[in-house]
């Protein structure tokens, strides 16, 4: 029996990720969690599953709730609440925002689900992973954010495209913030296993061009149509069969690094991690020293954006707690 709860199934990725993650084998209770007044959508949502369980032959257990009795039992809880970015925005511009949203549910996740793995998808996930984790008080390997899991597939599927490969041939990864200081590993990038520095079309590859185009990927397609959806809800069914399927396979999402990429670290940021039924573990890695400046650049900027909004949600808690003099559980950031 394994559970999954989504938090903030009736927004666009968690329905979609809900969907997802239904199909995946081992799932055999599913919770569309969602807050106070989204009750009949979330029902609606439910009734529309298990319509097409029937078509697809599926058993799983769905329910549709806002009451955190609900996730009671899970085993992995995604927190996908909260604000998009609107065209134009920067997903650092959600920090301040989402942050209350985040640091409520992890910590109602902690009370009613203590043993789960919470996986983060609102944005800036980097921050948010920080967030969920200082609120959960969790230990760092049961707390990861999406990261740059979705960059690393975005990469991925360029280069195959135009080396007209199949995706499965090409192994990338993209490490450091979900967003503009990205760190794309070219170093450990290959093809067909071959290592892509050793191809002579490496030399005339537009390198630059493909980074671009995952950095401005999520802009692009929020212009275009509204929002990400697909792309993200099946790299969150992926992590998902990961560790259910305790598949210890090596993905990059954003983790609590101590100090594991060339002694970087205490900061959640996407990396390398091992991915099995107890979490994520961070793989030390040694990078060259381009990789390395870009990193840091990628950690520095993170780390300051996530210790603004910490103290911000810690001086909001205190506030309350100054007002209310008593703090009342839902108000509770910290
Ligand atoms: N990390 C990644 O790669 C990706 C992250 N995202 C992020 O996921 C989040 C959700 O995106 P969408 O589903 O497109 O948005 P959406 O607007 O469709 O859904 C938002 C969900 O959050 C809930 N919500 C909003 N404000 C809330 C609040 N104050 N308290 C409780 N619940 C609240 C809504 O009820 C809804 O369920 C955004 O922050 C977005 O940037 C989206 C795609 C990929
Ligand atoms: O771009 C956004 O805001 C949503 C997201 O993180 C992505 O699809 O990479």
């Amino acid at each position: 029996m394994t559970k999954v709860c989504i938090i903030g199934a009736s927004g666009k990725v968690g329905q979609f990720a809900a969907y997802a993650i239904s199909k995946i084998p081992f799932v055999s209770r599913l919770v569309l969690f969602g807050r106070e007044g989204n009750e009949n959508f979330l029902e609606g949502i439910k009734l529309d599953f298990i319509d097409s369980f029937s078509a697809l032959g599926r058993d799983v257990k769905l329910s549709a709730s806002t009451n955190p009795g609900d996730i009671e039992g899970s085993d992995v809880v995604i927190i996908t609440s909260g604000i998009p970015r609107s065209p134009g925005q920067d997903r650092l511009d959600l920090a301040k925002q989402n942050a209350r949203v985040v640091a409520y549910y992890s910590r109602l996740i902690a009370e009613y689900a203590p043993n789960a793995i919470i996986m983060v998808v609102s944005n800036p996930v980097d921050v948010m992973t920080a967030v969920a984790l200082e609120c959960s008080g969790f230990a760092p390997s049961r707390v990861f954010g999406l990261g740059t899991h979705l960059d690393s597939m975005r990469l991925k599927s360029y280069i195959a495209n135009h080396f007209s490969v199949h995706v499965s041939e090409v192994h990338t990864r993209i490490i450091g913030e979900h967003g503009e200081t990205m760190v794309p590993l070219w170093s450990a990038t290959t093809i067909g296993g071959i290592q892509i520095q050793n191809l002579p079309e490496f030399s005339s590859l537009p390198k630059d061009d493909f980074v671009e185009c995952v950095k401005v990927a999520g802009s692009e397609i929020i212009n275009k149509c509204g929002a990400t959806i697909y792309g993200p809800g099946e790299a969150i069914a992926t992590i998902v069969r990961t560790i259910l399927g305790n598949e210890d396979r090596i993905l990059s999402v954003s983790a609590y690094i101590r100090s594991e990429v060339n002694d970087i670290g205490d900061v959640c940021i996407g990396v390398p991690v091992r991915i099995n039924r107890k979490g994520v573990f961070p793989v030390p890695i040694r990078i060259n020293e381009e990789e390395v400046l870009g990193f840091q650049r990628s950690v520095d900027r993170i780390r300051s954006i996530t210790s603004e909004v910490l103290s911000d949600l810690k001086s909001e808690s205190a506030e309350l707690d100054k007002k209310n003099n008593v703090v009342h559980k839902n108000d509770l950031l910290f």
